[in-house]
């Protein structure tokens, strides 16, 4: 799998957002500078504006105050010169009131814009001037100027606050000089002013709506103004002026500039004020700044509108520079990703992509082409067609080239020699193109190897299944919805013979009878459903074995559902129905032998009846069906006789042996039946036990058993049984370590009875000698006649002398008398004992020959006594 370069970072290379950040700054860059020119030249031209203003109304005021002053001053010169007149010419007090009259009439006109101009005298009374004539002569001793001019020693004019003139009814300013002659004072000339003359003075000045000239008295009190435009009332007096007029009159009291918001209308103004040089007046010139700086409102907007549209127009360029900008980084991004798909492609390809050129020489490749050819991409490229082609040489691979032209091209299978020198089989598309005048090759190779060894592979195994088909057990045939044979595998022709079978054949032409119509049924079902029951059919051909099929068939159909056709699989169970015969014979017979009287047979399951025959319920006396479900304990006569039956069966029947035992069972009346007893494992749950009565041979042999190990007239064991059971005796005491006595007695006077009264009298008598003789021993001792009225017992387990006390009761039983039939008197007989004490030996005859040699020695010594063996007394 060759290795595929990872994808570009998606920011690592973006040329149309490098373009579109450079754009955005510039503009950015461009606008802000745009803003700080305007807010540059705006502030610039607001400077100047102001310098005007402030220039402008500094101009005003100076102009204003020029005038004011010299108004005044030419009012106060008048009022000099007329007081001058007056005090040398002595006019006045006393004078002729017409020459005052005609001097102040004339001076009057020289001041046209005094309201009045008059002279009182000392004592107020206006006497002269242009109230003469006048009703009511007023006086104005009262006033400010005239106590002021009265009491002034400075030689100059005395100027009162605005007063409403009480001639005129105006608001007036007084200019007024004391006439004083020879230090009297006679008087005060005084001229009026109406405040109003001072706004008519201020009218030539050019003002705008808004702008101010006020005139003030130097203590702020309100005198006149004139405000074109400006409707506010200024109540005269008033002293309400801007705080920053009072700062700038304590910084400089007689001439200063300021901007301030003006407290009677509101509005911003840029103020400038002069003191009237020698007069308590000053004026204020008060430019209206909105009005004033309207020029530079305009022009800030037109400098706005102009770098806004600046700024928009280089927007628009930039946009249109990124728009062509971005399209042809668009083509040129799309090259490069076309550029890189493609290299990607070659990359991962699947199939081995290559170029050769007109030359045969591979100019480029995909690396699966380079893995196919199990080398480097490196080694490949420049090599010739004819390195790796193994079917054509470089002669005929030029020859190739130099036929082919633009458009050709060609599938064709070819056999490659890699750099291993392995050769493989390949699938090859090769494409000629002719790019820019040079023609290519442009190849797509497919390693084949493996394909081609699978499909000889399915060749193969597609030869065996049709041989599978044909030659398998089993019969494969197909019919059409007409029934007819499409397909029939070669062991279905051979069933139903060779000759038979045509092509399109109906298959049930070819059965007959009762299997023609059961598969005509059969095929029914199968076209109208999905599948049909399983049947069996008869073939019987002509000059074919008959055999019996069974068929089982599965519907073929179309994307709609039609029955296409039948795919039938025919098995051959001629041998199966055989076998069935067969096993059914073989059924009956075991069910006939399963069912003998003589073999009883059970089958259990945990201990239990789950099946049994009727010999098995006869035998243990049950009626039909009482066996079933019975515990198999129940049936055994005696408890160890099961569990010995059990413990050894199981251990048989496990190793998967067979297991068989005489066991006793118990017939329902409760007597002991003799089984013969065989059982066999039939699962792991299961078990089949087969039982034989055999009481009646038992018993027999228990008869012969007893007769060849007892003694015919006393019942009591002979000499076979005495010496089996004195050898068990003797292993026994070996092993515990103690004593047998072996005891051989004879009767003393036998003879005489049978003598006297008979042999069969002395038969009685040995009979009921016998009863007592086993009737004075123990279960573990054993008394036997060993013929005549010779008597053995066997003693054990005997420890010390204990023997001595049972043969001492012995004889007493003995000697007493027996009643015989034959006699009248009772018949009394004695008894010789002796003894041989086991001390360890185990040999049976020696004891009983050491036994019976004591015997006689006892009859030696007189009868009737016990005699121990001398080697038992040598021992002890
Ligand atoms: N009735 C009868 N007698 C028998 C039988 N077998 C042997 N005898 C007799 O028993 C007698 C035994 O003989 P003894 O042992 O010599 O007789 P005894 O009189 O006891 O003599 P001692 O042993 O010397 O005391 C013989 O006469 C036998 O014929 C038998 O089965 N029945």
């Amino acid at each position: 799998m060759a290795e595929i370069s990872p994808p570009l970072p998606a920011r690592a290379y973006r040329p149309g957002h490098r373009l579109r950040t450079l754009l955005v700054t510039a503009n950015v860059l461009l606008g802000v500078l745009l803003g700080a020119l305007v807010l540059w030249v705006l502030s610039s031209s607001r400077q100047n504006h102001e310098e005007r203003a402030r220039a402008t109304a500094d101009s005003m005021a100076a102009m204003g105050g020029a005038n004011v002053g010299s108004e005044l001053g030419l009012v106060d010169a008048v009022l000099r010169m007329t007081i001058n007149d007056l005090q040398r010419s002595g006019l006045g007090a006393g004078s002729r009131d017409q020459e005052v009259q005609d001097l102040l009439a004339a001076r009057h006109r020289l001041l046209p814009g005094a309201e009045g101009f008059r002279l009182t005298d000392d004592s107020g009374a206006v006497r002269w001037g242009n109230l003469v004539g006048h009703a009511n002569i007023p006086n104005v001793a009262d006033r400010d100027f005239f106590r002021q001019a009265r009491e002034s020693t400075a030689d100059g004019p005395v100027i009162a606050s605005p007063v409403v003139s009480r001639v005129s009814g105006n608001w007036v300013v007084s200019i007024s000089r004391p006439l004083v002659r020879e230090g009297r004072f006679e008087g005060v000339l005084y001229a009026t002013i109406r405040v109003d003359h001072f706004a008519q003075l201020f009218q030539r000045y050019d003002l705008g709506s808004r702008d101010t000239i006020t005139l003030r008295m130097r203590d702020l009190r309100f005198v006149a103004w004139l405000s074109p435009g400006n409707a506010a009332q200024v109540p005269m007096g008033s002293t309400q002026v801007s705080r920053e007029l009072r700062e700038s009159l304590a910084a400089n009291p007689s001439a200063g500039v300021f901007t301030a918001v003006s407290p009677i209308d509101g509005l911003e103004r840029t103020v400038a004020y002069r003191e009237v040089e020698g007069w308590p007046f000053i004026v204020l010139a008060g430019l209206n700044n909105e009005k004033f700086f309207e020029p530079l409102a305009m022009q800030a907007r037109m400098l706005s509108l102009m770098a806004a549209c600046m700024w928009l127009l280089s927007c628009a360029a930039a946009f249109a520079i990124y728009r062509v900008g971005r399209r042809e980084l668009g083509a040129v991004r799309a090259l490069e990703a076309q550029s890189r798909r493609t290299q990607i492609l070659l990359r991962v390809a699947g199939d081995g992509i290559h170029i050769i050129d007109r030359q045969g020489h591979l100019v480029e490749m995909s690396d699966s082409f380079a893995q196919m050819h199990r080398s480097q991409r490196e080694a490949l490229l420049g090599r010739h067609v004819s390195s790796w082609d193994v079917n054509q040489d470089a002669a005929a691979i030029g020859a190739w080239l130099g036929r082919i032209r633009d458009g050709d091209r060609q599938r064709v299978e070819v056999q490659h020699r890699l750099a291993d020198g392995h050769v493989i089989d390949v699938d090859l598309h090769w494409h000629a193109v002719d790019i820019d005048g040079q023609l290519l090759v442009f190849g797509s190779a497919r390693d084949i190897t493996d394909r081609k060894r699978l499909l000889h592979s399915l060749e193969e195994s597609a030869a065996r299944v049709r041989d599978l088909y044909d030659h398998a057990p089993c019969g494969y045939f197909s019919l059409d919805a007409e029934g007819c044979l499409v397909h029939v595998n070669a062991t279905l022709q051979q069933w139903l013979g060779s000759a038979a079978v045509e092509s399109h054949s109906r298959f049930s032409d070819l059965l007959q009878g009762e299997s023609r119509r059961r598969f005509h049924d059969h095929f029914i079902e199968l076209t109208l459903q999905e599948r049909a029951p399983e049947i069996e059919i008869e073939l019987a051909p002509p000059g074919a074995p008959r055999r019996v099929v069974r068929i089982n068939a599965t519907a073929v159909r179309d994307g709609r559902g039609d029955f296409l056709m039948s795919r039938t699989v025919a098995v051959d169970v001629t041998a199966q129905h055989e076998a069935l015969q067969q096993v059914r014979g073989l059924l009956h017979d075991q069910s006939a032998m399963l069912n003998s009287d003589l073999v009883g047979m059970v089958k259990l399951a945990s201990r239990t009846v789950i099946w049994k025959n009727t010999a098995m319920e006869r035998m243990l006396g049950y009626g039909p069906g009482e066996l079933e479900g019975a515990d198999v304990r129940s049936l055994y006569a005696r408890g160890e006789d099961y569990r010995h039956v059990e413990e050894s069966a199981a251990l048989r029947l496990g190793r998967g042996q067979n297991f068989r035992t005489d066991v006793r069972l118990q017939h329902r009346n409760g007597e002991a039946i003799w089984v013969d007893l065989s059982g066999v494992r039939l699962s792991d749950h299961e078990t089949f036990w087969m039982a034989v009565d055999i009481s009646a041979a038992k018993q027999a042999h228990e008869q012969i058993t007893h007769v060849a190990f007892h003694d015919a007239l006393t019942q009591l064991p002979n000499r076979l049984l005495l010496l089996d059971r004195l050898r068990q005796a003797l292993a026994a005491a070996q092993r515990a370590g103690h004593d047998v006595a072996v005891c051989f007695a004879d009767l003393d006077g036998f003879k005489a009875v049978n003598d006297d009264l008979g042999h069969e009298a002395g038969d009685q008598l040995l009979v009921e000698l016998a009863r007592r003789i086993a009737g004075s021993i123990r279960a573990s001792d054993t008394a036997a006649r060993l013929g005549g009225d010779e008597f053995v017992l066997v003693l054990t387990p005997v420890a010390g002398e204990e023997w001595r006390a049972v043969l001492d009761r012995l004889m007493q039983a003995v000697c007493q008398p027996v009643q015989l039939p034959a006699s009248d008197v009772p018949v009394r007989v004695g008894m010789s004992i002796g003894v041989a004490l086991s001390q360890g030996r185990l040999d049976a005859q020696e004891l009983l020959a050491e036994a019976d040699e004591a015997m006689l020695q006892a009859k030696r010594s007189g009868k009737h006594r016990v005699q121990l063996a001398a080697a038992v007394q040598a021992l002890s």
